[in-house]
C-alpha cells in the first residue's frame, strides 16, 4: 500500500471516529424521544410479570435482558411516535418542547436512533430471552408505533381504547420471558391495564382538550364533550375496579393485595364520582396523575402480595 494511500484511510478513520465522538455529548438530546417516565412505568409492569411468574427468583442474567429488551423496544416505539408526530407536537403546548419539534435532533436521525434502539432491544430478547417474547414484543411495538399512532389516533376517539392494547402488553411480555408461555394470570395483568387506560388518558384528554381541537385530533372529549366523556370515565373506572379484584378473586394474591386494591378503588372512584358531579381541569389534572399512582401502587401490591402471602 502506497503512503498516499495509507494516509487517506487513516484520515477517513480519524473522520469516523469524530463524528461518532460528536455525537455522543448528543445522546442526551435522544433520550426524551423515548418517552423515559412513560417506558419506566411500561418496563416496572413487566418486571412484575416476571416476578410473578415464578414463586422463586427470576435468573438474575434473564431478569436484566428482559428489562433491557423491553426497555429499548418501548423506547425506540415511542421514538417512531415522536418521528410520525412531530409537526403535530409543534402544536400543542404539551409537546412543543420534545427534541423534534425544538430541532434539537433530525428526522432522520430519529429514525435511525430508533431503529437501531428497536433492533437491538429485539434482538437482546430473541438471543438471550426467548422467541416468543421476542415476537410478543414486535406485536407490541407494531400496535403502538404503527397501528395506533398512524391509523387509530387521527382516525377514531376509541383510538386509545383499541390502543389501549399495547400498553397493556408489558406483563404478558415479563411472564413469557419467564415461562415461555402465555398464561390467565398475565391475561389478568393486561385486563388491569386496559381497563385503566382510557380513565388515565380521558382524564388529560378533559383538560387538554383545546389543545387536540386545534390540531385536529379526535379525541373523545373533542368529539363527543365533557359529559359523554366523564361518563365514560365513570363506566371505565367500575370496570377496572372490577377487574382489579380478579387477583383476589381467582386465587392469584392474598390478603395484602386485597386490602390495598380495595383503598386505590375507592381513592379513584372518588376522583371520578367527584369529577363528573363537579368537573374543574382542575380536578382533572388531579385525577390524570392519581392514574399514574394508582398503577404503579397497585402492581407494587402485586409484588409484595407475592413475596409475603398472607
Ligand atoms: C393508549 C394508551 C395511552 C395513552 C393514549 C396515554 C397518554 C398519555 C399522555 C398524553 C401523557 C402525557 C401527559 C403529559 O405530557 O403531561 C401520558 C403520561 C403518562 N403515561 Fe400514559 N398513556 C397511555 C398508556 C400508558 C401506559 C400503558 C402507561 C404505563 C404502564 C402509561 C404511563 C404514563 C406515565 C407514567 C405518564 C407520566 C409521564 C410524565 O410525567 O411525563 N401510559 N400518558
Ligand atoms: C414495545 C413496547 C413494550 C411498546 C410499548 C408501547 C408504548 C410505548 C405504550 C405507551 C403508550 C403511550 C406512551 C401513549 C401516549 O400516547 P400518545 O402517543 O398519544 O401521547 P403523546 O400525545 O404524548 O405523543
Amino acid at each position: 500500500m502506497t503512503t498516499q494511500k495509507l494516509k487517506s484511510e487513516l484520515h477517513m478513520h480519524l473522520n469516523v471516529m469524530g463524528q461518532i465522538k460528536a455525537l455522543v455529548p448528543r445522546l442526551k438530546n435522544f433520550f426524551p424521544l423515548c418517552k423515559p417516565r412513560v417506558t419506566s412505568l411500561i418496563v416496572f409492569t413487566a418486571l412484575i410479570g416476571m416476578f410473578l411468574a415464578t414463586p422463586s427468583m427470576v435468573p438474575l442474567l434473564l431478569l436484566i435482558a428482559t428489562t433491557l429488551g423491553i426497555a429499548f423496544a418501548s423506547g425506540a416505539a415511542a421514538a417512531f411516535n415522536c418521528l410520525i408526530e412531530h409537526k403535530i407536537d409543534a402544536n400543542m403546548a404539551r409537546t412543543r418542547a420534545r427534541p423534534l419539534p425544538t430541532g434539537q435532533v433530525s428526522s432522520n436521525e430519529t429514525m435511525i436512533f430508533a431503529t437501531l434502539l428497536g433492533s437491538a432491544g429485539l434482538a437482546i430478547l430473541y438471543f438471550y430471552v426467548n422467541p416468543l417474547t421476542m415476537w410478543l414484543t414486535l406485536a407490541t411495538f407494531v400496535g403502538y408505533a404503527v397501528i395506533y399512532t398512524i391509523f387509530l389516533k387521527p382516525a377514531t376517539p376509541m383510538n386509545i381504547v383499541i390502543g389501549g392494547a399495547s400498553g397493556a402488553m408489558p406483563p404478558i411480555l415479563g411472564w413469557a420471558a419467564v415461562t415461555n408461555t402465555v398464561s390467565p394470570e398475565s391475561l389478568i395483568m393486561f385486563l388491569i391495564i386496559f381497563a385503566w387506560t382510557p380513565p388515565h388518558f380521558w382524564a388529560l384528554a378533559l383538560y387538554r382538550r383545546e389543545e387536540y381541537a386545534k390540531v385536529g385530533m379526535p379525541m373523545l372529549p373533542v368529539t363527543h364533550g365533557e359529559n359523554f366523556t366523564l361518563l365514560h370515565i365513570l363506566l371505565y373506572t367500575v370496570i377496572l375496579v372490577a377487574v382489579s379484584l380478579m387477583p383476589y378473586g381467582l386465587g392469584m394474591s392474598g390478603v395484602i393485595y386485597l386490602c390495598s386494591v380495595l383503598l386505590l378503588d375507592a381513592i379513584f372512584m372518588a376522583y371520578v364520582i367527584k369529577l363528573y358531579l363537579h368537573y374543574s381541569d382542575a380536578l382533572a389534572k388531579r385525577t390524570f396523575r392519581y392514574s399514574i399512582i394508582y398503577l404503579t401502587l397497585l402492581f407494587a401490591g402485586l409484588l409484595i402480595d407475592h413475596y409475603l402471602p398472607l
